[in-house]
């Protein structure tokens, strides 16, 4: 039975899948402390938040089995995404399912801004009656300056733009054609600053946007613009913003988010010119729902090996390559593992070499799997999520290659494991009905089924030793399975590999070892 424990308000209609799942059982606890935090986090295998939990490296080590967190959300600056990347947890997150509230949000905060909506309805509830105190401006003509035109900048200047605002971008990564679509001007950071009548912040909260709207930036402003943050507190300086205000430069605020949340007698809020709402942007009917049916649905499919979408802390594979390279996975892995275990020594490289339909793809989900099988012959809690962590901590190279020549297979996969001691590689291929096969073992073609115990001996090739091999096992009362040999030359070096219906013991492999022209002799388990 799975675990999985939600620690913020969740949609209960949106969680229908995880509380009817009949190897889930749901835990919601909310309003953790950060000590109840560290005890529930030890025994769950799936952890579900929104912005309010802090799961911290301090959490993350708490954990014992747990193989996802999964946010009901956009942002993921509350997740130690490097922490839970080091321990091999997924991080999920739901990018889609907010958008258009958010949107909705940003432009509700627009209008507000502009006609000075909350305090005028403030005023209204005092018994006064200030019409001239709050005269606006239209949005009508004036210039709206997005920075970041994600998701949701993208929607807001749709709706900017049915409003008739002149809509500048600014977005590293705003293509000419996307512009256009969207009837934006594109500009470069400092015009999007100098031209705005309004700002509006639409990046994640990541070390390069923190404190992007500081002090200096404030000074290149339009005087009497308009600001606004409905993505995450720490992209604008609060500090800055108070003086901007103060300062006569910046007319009005409108503020979602917080550095501090919630915020604590915050300067900010006892001005005039500042609205807020308490972290709204996400919270509508429609987008709770969203989001938790997205999280809910990944965390089953993690728990159940299934393949799943939107992990932050794993390059994005396509639907298509996915199912193309499924049944490759566990061939890469057997390989990494079958050579891990034919060597001593630390590994300092790592070589993979793709061929034949494989040198046509983005392998680079393979590589993982090699990395993970590699690795996990020596080290514990590696897996597909860690392994290239792992590998780059102990400073092992990895090389991955394409090659045209692909040995007579439709598709080709060669391992090379260098350590401080020897070179040892395998190579392998999937064989269209009969599944996968390891074919080259060094420079010895071969035919095995990665597959169970294994014994891999190194020998003279001279006539009796097989038999001799045969003999001495079934001497021990172990079964062989299958048996392939690979030579070079007649009479010269050879390899043995056995599959065996037991795993061999010690007592097995000395046995093995006196037989004359038997050079090494060792086990391996796939
Ligand atoms: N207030 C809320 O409740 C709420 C709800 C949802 C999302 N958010 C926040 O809104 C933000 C945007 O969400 P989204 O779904 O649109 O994300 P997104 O990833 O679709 O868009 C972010 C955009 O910012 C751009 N960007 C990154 N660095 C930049 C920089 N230095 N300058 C300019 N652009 C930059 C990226 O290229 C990207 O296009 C996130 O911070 C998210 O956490 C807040
Ligand atoms: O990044 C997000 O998705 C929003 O900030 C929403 O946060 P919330 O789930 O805490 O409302």
């Amino acid at each position: 039975m799975h675990k999985v424990l939600i620690t913020d308000p969740l949609s209960d209609h949106g969680i229908e899948k995880l509380l009817q799942a009949p190897d889930v059982e749901v835990i919601r606890k909310t309003n953790l402390s950060p000590d109840e935090l560290l005890l529930e986090i030890e025994s769950a295998d799936a952890l579900l938040v929104r912005s309010q939990t802090k799961v911290t490296a301090e959490v993350i080590a708490k954990a014992v089995n747990l193989k996802v967190i999964a946010r009901a959300g956009v942002g993921v600056d509350n997740i130690d995404i490097s922490a839970a990347t080091e321990k091999g947890i997924i991080v999920v997150n739901a990018p889609d399912g907010n958008t258009i509230s958010t949107a909705e949000h940003t432009f509700a905060m627009l209008i507000s801004l502009s006609r000075n909506i909350p305090q005028a309805y403030h005023s209204l509830l005092q018994g006064e009656w200030k019409r001239k105190e709050y005269v606006g401006v239209e949005l009508n003509r004036k210039t709206l300056s997005i920075i970041g035109l994600g998701r949701i900048g993208s929607e807001l200047a749709k709706r900017a733009k049915s409003f008739r605002m002149d809509v500048v971008a600014f977005d590293p990564y705003l293509t000419d054609q996307r512009a256009v679509e969207l009837g934006v001007q594109k500009a470069t950071f400092e015009e999007a600053i100098a031209v705005g009548d309004y700002i509006t912040v639409h990046t994640p909260l990541t070390k390069a946007t923190r404190h992007l709207i500081n002090r200096d930036i404030f000074q290149q402003m339009k005087p009497g613009v308009r600001i606004m943050n409905c993505a995450r507190g720490g992209i604008i300086d609060e500090e800055a913003l108070y003086e901007a205000i103060n300062e006569g430069i910046v007319a009005g605020a409108a503020l979602d988010v917080f550095e501090e949340e919630p915020p604590k007698n915050h300067p900010l809020l006892t001005l005039p010119q500042v609205i807020a709402t308490p972290h709204l942007g996400a919270s509508t009917v429609e987008a709770q729902e969203n989001v938790a049916i997205d999280v809910s649905e990944e965390v089953l499919h993690i728990l159940r090996n299934e393949p799943f979408k939107n992990a932050v802390n794993l390059p994005p594979i396509p639907a298509e390559l996915q199912q193309t390279l499924q049944p490759y996975q566990s061939l890469a892995e057997k390989l990494g593992l079958f050579v891990a275990q034919t060597q001593k020594g630390a590994p300092t490289q790592i070589k993979i070499t793709y061929a034949g339909d494989l040198a046509d793809l983005d392998v680079a989900p393979l590589t993982r799997m090699v990395l993970k099988g590699a690795l996990s012959h020596h080290l514990s809690d590696v897996n597909y999520i860690n392994a290239p962590d792992f590998a780059k901590r102990r400073g092992i190279q990895i090389i991955e290659q394409k090659q045209s020549k692909s040995y007579g297979f439709t598709n080709y996969l060669q391992v090379q494991i260098e350590t401080n001691e020897s070179k040892q590689s395998a190579a392998g291929t999937l064989l269209n009905g009969l599944g996968a096969r390891i074919v080259k073992i060094n420079e010895y073609p071969i035919d095995v089924v990665p597959e169970g115990h294994m014994l891999l001996i190194k020998h003279q090739d001279q006539p009796g030793v097989i038999g001799k091999v045969g003999t001495a096992l079934g001497d021990h009362n172990v079964n062989v399975g299958t048996m392939q040999v690979g030579r070079q030359t007649i009479g010269g070096q050879a390899i043995m590999m056995l599959s065996i219906d037991k795993p061999a013991t010690q007592e097995h492999l000395q046995a093995l070892e006196k037989i004359s022209f038997i050079q090494s002799i060792t086990d391996i388990v796939l």
